[in-house]
């Protein structure tokens, strides 16, 4: 069963495009995803205990379809994961020579490994947090034991007495090592206090699926997906595993400006320095002023007078942050990216060097091949030779062909060219241009862009064409500037927003819709393989400001 990532469902359902079941299955159109107030109240659960039975059946289903899974594959592929296998057939194709000759060959020879290396460092990071959610109830609770065994052992029953004949000091001493006896006697009785358990025990949910532990990063991420109307037999693995990385890679935003700011707003309505206190960390955050201006109107709006209850002010909140960020896609009539089966998409990717543009050619190649669809991939950032082979290997990892002309300064246009006429001949379905990211003449870029769509109009009429740029997180609002002159080079349809992972400044997702009024098409938060996904305004809100 293949798990279409751009309509984020199994493809058995559905192989055909209808814009009416993309509609449906999009999040970000419900117009109020918190959970009590969709259409999907029915499924999603309102009780922490509901969420814990979505939870662990999600998790069982995930089991029980990974069980299915082993039992169908065959022997000799038992082992093997998708990834590795794709990576060597591919590296078959490059040319033994080609990789020796080049640099970039030891990035692919020691890429794999980093792979493995971020993931178990994730899991190992994930583990220890989870221990120390565990452990520090534990501390409390037996504090809070001691002094409740105390405070309630009344004073007759727990003074212990001394022998008559004592001084007065003799025996207020001796009282005082008997009670202390006394005490420790009973510290050491008192039952070890029930670790406070974010996750269900192994018994509760079978075997332990390899690679994905039931923690309260699961928890959190079927949560999500249930307020978006899912069934726990419907969650995948995947999505989960997103999710849970994209709470952690927004951890940094989150936990150094966002959650001061939701405690700000959930205090009641806003007086003067609230406001200031509100502006200050947006700004923090690289939400522009534009869009922190935008933010506070809005909640002034609603906060200025009305008493509202914190949790109501905090999804008000959310739902402004919701709202901003699907705002370009509503206004383009387009709230759902994803490619049209059976037709020629062509999507040029642009965005300077350093950006992740690269990357995020492999990791879309691999999204659209994973999800059923026919990929190809076009080399056509000719002014740098190791552009080429870097997209190479990263076609490689996804087991997309790549169409280069290994030529010096060959025309990205005639490149282009060749990559249609190839994608005409294969039936390709989603054509992935690189392009060049140079900065330095502006009108070098519009050029070469200009005719890149001049030979796409002519060669592919009918083509769907998106235009996407980009971005760097990390660059904060200095990229939106680089952003600034890439949307008069090319007609950008949408953005990327790399890096999201370990930068504070996430909050620029929200500048660049404000600013550049681009919707949000991918997010990056990783340099893994799988770590870009489709974006979701509803799961970036809540990864933002979940507690
Ligand atoms: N942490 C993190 N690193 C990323 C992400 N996306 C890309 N990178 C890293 O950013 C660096 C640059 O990525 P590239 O894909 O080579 O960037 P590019 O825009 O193609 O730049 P050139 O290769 O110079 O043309 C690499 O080390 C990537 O691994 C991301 O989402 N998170």
């Amino acid at each position: 069963m293949v798990f279409n990532w751009f309509r984020r469902q199994y493809n058995d359902s559905s192989e055909t495009p209808s814009d009416k079941k993309q509609e449906e299955t999009t999040p970000a159109q419900e117009p109020q995803p918190e959970p009590a107030e969709t259409s999907t109240a029915e499924t999603a659960p309102d009780t922490t205990a509901d969420l814990l039975a979505f939870a662990k059946a999600a998790y069982k289903n995930i089991q029980q379809k990974q069980q299915t899974e082993v039992v169908e594959t065959p022997p000799d592929s038992e082992n093997a994961s998708a990834e590795p296998e794709t990576v060597e057939t591919a590296i078959a194709e490059i040319t033994e020579s080609e990789l020796i000759d080049e640099p970039v060959s030891t990035t692919l020879e020691t890429a794999q490994p980093e792979i493995i290396q971020t993931a178990t460092e994730e899991e190992n990071t994930e583990d220890s947090s989870v221990i120390a959610i565990a452990e520090e109830p534990d501390v409390e609770s037996s504090e809070i034991t001691t002094n409740e065994i105390e405070q309630t052992r009344t004073p007759e029953a727990t003074q212990p007495t001394a022998p008559a004949n004592l001084s007065f000091l003799e025996r207020a001493a001796a009282e005082r090592q008997a009670k202390l006896d006394q005490l420790i006697a009973t510290a050491i009785e008192v039952p070890e206090p029930e670790v406070v358990q974010p996750v269900a025990a192994t018994s509760e949910i079978g075997e332990e699926i390899p690679g994905l532990v039931f923690d309260d990063g699961f928890v959190w991420s079927a949560k999500v997906l249930a307020a978006q109307g899912r069934n726990p037999e419907d969650v995948s693995i995947e999505e989960i595993t997103w999710l849970k990385k994209l709470r952690q890679g927004l951890d940094k935003t989150r936990r150094s400006i966002l959650n001061q700011l939701k405690a700000i707003v959930g205090q009641g309505p806003l007086n003067q320095a609230a406001v200031t206190e509100i502006e200050a960390l947006l700004l923090q955050a690289d939400v522009g002023v534009e869009a922190t201006d935008f933010i506070i109107n809005a909640l002034q709006t609603k906060l200025r007078e009305e008493v509202t209850a914190p949790e109501e002010a905090i999804a008000y909140l959310k739902k402004i942050l919701r709202d901003m960020l699907d705002a370009p896609s509503i206004a383009s009539h387009k709230t759902s990216f994803t490619p049209e089966k059976e037709t020629l998409n062509i999507w040029l990717i642009t965005g300077v060097n350093g950006a992740g543009k690269t990357t995020t050619i492999g990791k879309i190649a691999h999204l659209g091949q994973k999800s059923g669809y026919k990929c190809l991939i076009g080399a056509a950032d000719t002014f740098r030779a190791a552009a080429v082979e870097q997209v190479k290997v990263w076609g490689s990892r996804s087991g997309v062909e790549v169409i280069a002309n290994p030529g010096k300064n060959t025309d990205p246009a005639a490149v282009v060219f060749d990559a249609i006429a190839a994608a005409q001949s294969r039936q390709t379905e989603l054509l992935l241009v690189d392009t060049a990211g140079r900065l330095q003449n502006k009108k070098n870029l519009m050029d070469e862009l200009g005719k890149i769509r001049r030979i796409i109009d002519k060669k592919a009429p009918n083509a769907k064409v998106e235009s996407l740029l980009v971005l760097d997180a990390t660059l904060g609002q200095n990229g939106l500037r680089q952003a600034e002159v890439f949307s008069q080079a090319a007609q950008l349809s949408g953005v990327v927003l790399t890096k999201l992972d370990g930068t504070a400044k996430g909050g620029v997702a929200l500048a660049v819709v404000q600013q550049l009024g681009l919707p949000i098409r991918f997010i990056g938060a990783g340099e893994g393989i799988e770590d870009l996904r489709p974006f979701s305004s509803y799961e970036f809100v809540e990864a933002l400001l979940s507690s």
